[in-house]
């Protein structure tokens, strides 16, 4: 379990995490969200012992990172914002340095790097300098180094920054199936929401260094203003005002000369049926007619507008 007691971290006078809480469980991949500057990178830093805070605490599979160091850092794996240093090293040389650093040797030492290799695709540029590889690869030369001791805990700094297309969701993959059928744990910041959903067991959002939100993709959508929404793609420019006479709607949204709307329910309201059957009695063309679960950009938008720092 990793478990983040009241941390905190001053830069001068400004507080870049304050008083921040919160537990990853074996088996969770979460997803940690915030605006520029919400103190992501600060409290990944701290949790893995690269920066000390100036209160609270952090534990990983049981091992304070500032009393128990090592052996905290040998249950996890890191990859810091940015690509990894060591410019002038060869991929192979680099990650077969890594290996040393961690302790593995001969036939060991070997399987693991050929396995990291394997799992981000670096085949073709083991012999390539790091600092000549475009920036997509050098942050899989970054992932590679993460994984390579097959640590219980992971920790991301916004691992798919740079990846073309592919490579986001072969490494969205990556993730999910090194939390899958396991006890590990993996972190993973991001500003890409759609990952969240993609990857992510759980979300915890920050605002200046404060928590903001903790919650399953799930929950989080239904947070959102379009939670229940349905939205109607029609043949035609309609009026509004069966639909904002239902009872259940908030509200009804007009796009494209009238003919989508997105029809909003009031809290804890169910519309579908009563939309259908209003569409129905007034013979619209419908073309489309969907539920939305919510929108996870609006949720995050709400909750952090005014927090950047
Ligand atoms: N070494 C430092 N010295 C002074 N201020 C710092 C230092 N490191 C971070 N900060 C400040 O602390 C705040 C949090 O920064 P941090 O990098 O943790 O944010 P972040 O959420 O990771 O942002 P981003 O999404 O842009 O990567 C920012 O205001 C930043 O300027």
């Amino acid at each position: 379990m990793i478990s983040i007691n009241s941390l905190t971290k001053r830069f001068g006078d400004h507080t870049a995490v304050d008083n921040l809480s919160f537990d990853v469980k074996p088996g969770e991949v979460l997803g940690f969200l915030g605006p520029n500057g919400a103190g992501k990178s600060t409290t990944m830093k701290m949790l893995t012992g690269f920066l000390t805070p100036d209160g609270g605490s952090a534990s990983v599979c049981g091992f304070d990172i500032q009393r128990q160091t090592l052996q905290a850092q040998q249950k996890m794996g890191y990859l810091p914002e940015g690509a990894p240093c060591y410019g002038d090293m060869r991929v192979r040389g680099f990650l077969e340095f890594i290996a040393d650093v961690r302790g593995l040797r001969g036939a060991e030492r070997k399987r693991h790097v050929d396995r990291a290799v394997e799992q981000v695709e670096l085949q073709g540029v083991l012999g390539q300098r790091i600092e000549t590889l475009s920036k997509g690869f050098k942050r899989r030369v970054g992932l590679a180094q993460a994984i390579l001791h097959d640590p219980q805990v992971l920790i991301l700094d916004e691992p798919t920054d740079g990846l073309d297309p592919n490579q986001k969701h072969h490494v969205r993959r990556l993730i999910q199936q090194l939390a899958e059928g396991s006890n590990k744990m993996v972190v993973v910041s991001t500003h890409i929401l759609e990952e969240v959903s993609a990857v992510c067991s759980r979300a915890v959002i920050i605002g200046r260094g404060r928590l903001l939100a903790d919650g399953t993709p799930d929950e989080l959508e239904a947070r959102s203003r379009y939670h229940q929404a349905v939205t109607l793609s029609l043949g035609q420019a309609v009026s509004t005002a069966p639909l904002e006479s239902l009872p259940g709607v908030l509200a009804v949204e007009s796009q494209r000369d009238g003919q989508l709307l997105t029809v909003l329910a009031k809290p804890g309201e169910v519309i579908f049926p009563a939309v259908g059957q209003v569409a129905r009695e007034q013979q619209w063309q419908v073309n489309e007619l969907s539920v939305e679960r919510g929108r996870l950009d609006e949720v995050f938008r709400t909750l952090t507008s005014g927090e950047a720092a």
